[in-house]
């Protein structure tokens, strides 16, 4: 096991390159079992979510070839739809990509319950919505999911939440259904547009992808294809907010400024001085900075995933800020651990209410998710002093290198192998 050092006050400098985006790879990978025959994907993040997710499709017959240019061949030929058990699932939450597409490719699923990070509650009805209204028949015994159809027919499916994971679950399910589906009340997250991108490249009638309403043409079968994944908005905006808290100039490279819009407003609200290109971002701090308010919506709104590292941010603006997360209510778990680092953090109603500036402090925090871990490196970066952190295993599921990167921005920061001593301690420490 592993913990994360850093030595805070040290400021950033330089050029962050971001890789492609996690929540992205995540789909991309199961819906490469929709293919006849290879197929390429270009600039995959190496992370453990994706890691986790090449390992299940060859358990399931995959054959997979990751080349040294961050390039992975999935040839699905030999997939068989056999049921995917607990283990590796209930890793992620994004193993439930695969009810979609066995069920598209082979009419049938049986797949443990999927886990991931936990924040709160997170079902499934949507998808599961979809799956029947497409004919299929689903039923939920000890902890896994059995899917099956005779035959998939196109239908109208109105989601009842916006879901980032239905609208993809049921894409997934209806490109090889027979006839037309339509998602009303699709989400239009950038990730779906890149998942709906590789579908389309592969042979799927798709229309509408980024609106709400998404008309789907079934086709008898698709092909292989070559596709480049989007740069991570995510993962941008982490580096981007690192820089905003501890930054002197910071270039964020290979990162679409548009799926950003919502944290770029907060940030010049608060007085950050941002210049944009292409694909560039250059972030140059002010001392002071202001309070804001922020509330996490669907896309474009602002994005539960950065939440968290916002969080952390707002605990050196002027005044009093206010965040609620209406995606995931309960995604607060960081706040605890801020306020071990001199935080001054009420939660009310489900609302974070950050009192600054404030001048954090290192201490021994633990991540309890992934970003909750991002947040807590951010505050490490602004503490006095040494922070330890935990619990890295969470941060690698979303983030390629987090250290090193920072590193190169001039971060004073690095990775330790914890000792069985210090293993045995984790549960017991104040
Ligand atoms: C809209 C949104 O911001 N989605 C985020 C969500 O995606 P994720 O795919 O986890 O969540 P969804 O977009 O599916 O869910 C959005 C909301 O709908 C609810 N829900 C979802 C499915 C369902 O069947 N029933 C149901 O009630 C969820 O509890 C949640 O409150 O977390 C991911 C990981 O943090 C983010 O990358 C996504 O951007
Ligand atoms: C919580 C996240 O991931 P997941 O939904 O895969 O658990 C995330 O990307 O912030």
């Amino acid at each position: 096991m592993e913990k994360i050092i850093v030595e805070g006050g040290h400021l950033l400098q330089g050029t962050v390159r971001v890789n492609g985006a996690k929540n992205s790879a995540v789909a991309l990978l199961p819906a490469a079992i929709l293919a006849d025959s290879t197929v390429t994907i270009d600039g995959l993040p190496n992370i453990s979510d994706v890691n986790t997710l090449n390992s299940i499709l060859e358990d399931i017959g995959a054959k997979i070839v990751r080349d040294s240019n961050q390039k992975v061949h999935i040839d699905p030929s030999s997939i068989v739809s056999i049921p995917i058990p607990n283990g590796k699932v209930k890793k992620l939450r994004a193993s439930y990509y695969f009810m979609g597409a066995m069920l598209g490719k082979f009419k049938r699923a049986a797949i443990g319950l999927p886990g991931g990070c936990y924040l709160g509650p997170r079902p499934i009805d949507q998808h599961i919505k979809g799956f029947e209204a497409l004919g299929a028949k689903v039923t939920n015994e000890k902890g896994a999911i059995y899917l099956h159809a005779e035959e998939l027919k196109g239908a109208r499916i109105y989601l009842d939440v916006v879901s980032v994971g239905a609208t993809i679950n049921i894409m997934l399910a209806a490109v090889l259904a027979e006839g037309k589906t339509t998602i009303e009340n699709a989400a239009k997250e950038p990730e779906i547009i890149d998942v709906a991108t590789l579908l389309t490249n592969m042979g799927a009638k798709i229309k509408g992808v980024g609106t709400d309403i998404i008309r789907i043409e079934g086709v008898k079968n698709l092909n292989g294809c070559r596709h480049t994944i989007i740069p991570d908005r995510i993962e941008a905006g982490t580096y981007v907010i690192a820089a905003a808290a501890q930054g002197k100039e910071v270039i964020i490279d290979n990162v679409i400024p548009e799926h950003l819009e919502s944290l770029l407003a907060k940030l010049r609200e608060m007085g950050v001085s941002i210049e944009q290109s292409d694909e560039q971002l250059l972030i140059t701090t002010k001392k002071n900075l202001q309070s804001v308010d922020i509330k996490t919506l669907v896309y474009p709104g602002f994005p539960t995933d950065l939440q968290q590292p916002f969080t952390s941010l707002l605990t050196k603006a002027e005044g009093t800020s206010v965040v609620t997360d209406t995606i995931y209510a309960a995604r607060l778990k960081h706040i605890d651990e801020l306020r071990r680092m001199n935080a001054k953090i009420k939660v009310e109603g489900g609302s974070a209410i950050i009192s600054g500036p404030i001048q954090l402090e290192g201490a021994l925090v633990k991540a309890s998710d992934l970003r909750a871990g991002a947040s807590l490196v951010i505050a490490g970066l602004m503490a006095n002093g040494m922070t330890e952190i935990t619990g890295v295993e969470h941060i690698e599921r979303g983030y390629e290198n987090m250290t090193e990167k920072l590193v190169n921005l001039g971060a004073r920061i690095r990775r330790e192998t914890m000792s069985d001593e210090e293993v045995k301690q984790l549960d017991t420490k104040i």
